[in-house]
């Protein structure tokens, strides 16, 4: 018994159009009214197009083009829209057959396997961007926009720990405070660094799939963040000392060429002090190292508050620090800087049980006078320094406690 195509259609548990050469739906089957939740009535002779997703319809339409022209169509993949205005995607088969003047369509829903595949590519986007981002905001604004395109999320912030500062706001956004907001911690085994805040669509329930998309987007968004904060540490690290906070040799340095540059576009001079303190191992073999710490914290502050703001105090390691002074007028103004540093040293400092002074020598080139190189500048304090040790050293220690500045100067 010869089975019509209707009939047989009808049978089939895959979606089945039967469509005329003007577009128009000649039928139906059951799948496909259970599927897009129509009645046959509310499809047959409607055209086709009507239940395309707006989206596909162009290249849906070049399609059917060819389809009609005699190719086989397969594997061709697009949305509908079902009655409730929610997508599906099918996966086609189709025929033009001349004998019934209908073009034939066989579709299977292939939504989850295209909700999976947007699920794997949206979590190859958040750990991309989470890998090549160069800044925090960049990130989150990649983030944003592969979450939105995914799931029900109308709107992205991001407020980083300790004090839940705002980050990252959606475009456009204005920033309430987020009650209701969908709440997940961006964190990593041993630290957390706040959390993204979602504000989701009304009444949107998030799939175990969506929620395990949003906590891989806050784990990479949290080892991100300790990168960043790593290699903000590095960077400090790189250009200042660790124990007083003071910029270090490398940090110093270019604040000299940057002065000796001005002093020669502005022919303004200024001077490098160099400071080292003396005897200070005696304070690390009596008081012991973690005194000696406290005294070189305590003498770093001590320097740093007898210069102004624009001028930079460094230590270059141990015992030693310099201070560039800039835009300085004369050698007694240098003098003046340099006793002013001595005696707010010679007031005890408390470590522990002791109360103890401190005394330094110091030596001092001015520039442009004693050198226009950093290098040249820098020995040249050095050596009056040291001159002004040894001086010192061949006097009476009592008398020499605060060293006058070398004689050079
Ligand atoms: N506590 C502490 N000690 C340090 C640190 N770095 C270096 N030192 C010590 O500082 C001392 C520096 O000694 P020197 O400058 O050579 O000698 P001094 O006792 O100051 O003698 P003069 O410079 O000749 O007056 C050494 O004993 C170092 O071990 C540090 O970060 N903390």
């Amino acid at each position: 018994m010869e089975k019509t195509l209707h009939e047989l259609a009808g049978l089939l548990l895959d979606v089945v159009f039967l469509v005329r050469e003007d577009g128009r739906i000649a039928f139906v089957n059951h799948a496909c009214t259970k599927v897009l939740g129509y009645a046959p009535d509310e499809m047959i002779g409607r055209t086709i197009q009507d239940f395309i997703h707006p989206d596909d319809l162009p290249r849906t339409r070049t399609e059917m083009a060819e389809v009609a022209g005699g190719r086989a169509g397969y594997g061709f993949e697009n949305r509908y829209l079902r009655k409730d205005g929610s997508a599906i995607h099918f996966q086609w088969t189709a025929f033009w057959s001349p004998k019934d003047q209908l073009r034939v369509g066989v579709a299977r829903d292939v939504s989850e396997r295209k909700r999976s595949e947007a699920r794997q590519a949206a979590l190859l986007a958040l750990s991309t961007a989470a890998h090549r981002a160069d800044a925090l905001n960049s990130m989150f604004s990649a983030f944003d926009a592969t979450l939105r395109a995914l799931l029900p999320v109308r709107r992205m912030a991001a407020v980083l720990e300790p004090d839940q500062r705002l980050t990252y706001l959606s475009d456009g956004a204005g920033w309430a405070e987020t009650d209701g907001w969908h709440v997940v911690p961006m964190s990593t085994p041993g630290a957390a660094f706040g959390q993204l805040r979602l504000d989701l669509a009304e009444a949107a329930i998030l799939q175990p799939a969506e929620q395990e998309l949003l906590q891989f987007a806050a784990s990479q968004a949290a080892a991100a963040i300790e990168r960043f904060a790593l290699q903000a540490d590095l960077a400090h690290a790189a250009r200042y000392d660790e124990l007083t906070g003071l910029p270090n040799r490398r940090l110093f340095q270019d604040r000299m060429r940057l002065a000796l540059a001005r002093s020669r576009r502005e022919h303004a001079g200024g001077a490098v002090l160099f400071i080292d303190l003396d005897d200070f191992k005696c304070v690390n073999d009596q008081h012991g190292h973690a005194a000696g710490d406290q005294l070189l914290r305590a003498v770093a502050q001590r320097i740093q508050s007898c210069v102004r703001e624009a001028d930079t105090v460094a230590r270059l390691g141990g015992d030693e620090f310099v201070v560039l002074l800039e835009e300085v007028a004369d050698a007694a103004q240098v003098r003046r800087v340099a006793d002013k540093i001595c005696k707010a040293l010679a007031e005890p400092v408390a470590l522990g049980a002791a109360e103890l002074p401190a005394s330094a020598s110091i030596g001092v080139a001015m520039y442009p006078q004693q050198g226009e190189a950093v290098d040249d500048l820098m020995r040249h304090a050095d050596q009056a320094m040291y001159a002004s040790k040894a001086r010192r050293k061949a006097g009476c220690r009592q008398e020499l406690r605060y060293p006058v500045v070398n004689a050079d100067t």
